[in-house]
């Protein structure tokens, strides 16, 4: 079983870090909790850093409106696990667009920019 805890968008990031090294995951939601086909939240991209700098081994799952226009941007943030509804249904190709995506969020972590930010 596997632990975590979701931080909806008007919730401020440090108040779960007291908590953080007690579950395997938290959840940064981009969008407010809902529905899919919402437009990504880039104010949330900051809470990511944060977390990341502080809690280097943790799984950092974002979850709204993910998809190739801000991938790159939020696994260099440090975002290591992704949901991606609508990029993903609505494209030609999904498979396409899902390899491209891991592709994005690969070589956005393997930069491991919250070292240095
Ligand atoms: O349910 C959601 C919010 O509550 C998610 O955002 C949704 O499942 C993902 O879809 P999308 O990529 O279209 O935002």
């Amino acid at each position: 079983m596997r632990a975590s805890i979701t931080v909806k968008p008007k919730t401020d990031i440090e108040t779960i870090f007291p908590y953080c090294d007690k579950v395997d995951q938290v959840l940064i939601m981009t969008v407010e909790p809902g529905f899919g086909g919402q437009s990504f939240m880039p104010d949330m991209i900051p809470k990511i850093w944060s977390l990341r700098k502080r809690f280097p081994k943790l799984d950092i799952q974002v979850d709204g409106g993910i998809g190739p226009d801000n991938i790159t941007q939020v696994s260099e943030a440090g975002a290591n696990v992704f949901v991606a509804g609508s990029s993903i249904f609505n494209a030609a190709s999904p498979k396409d667009a899902i390899s491209e995506m891991r592709r994005l969020a690969e070589a956005g972590l393997a930069k491991k920019k919250w070292l240095n930010n």
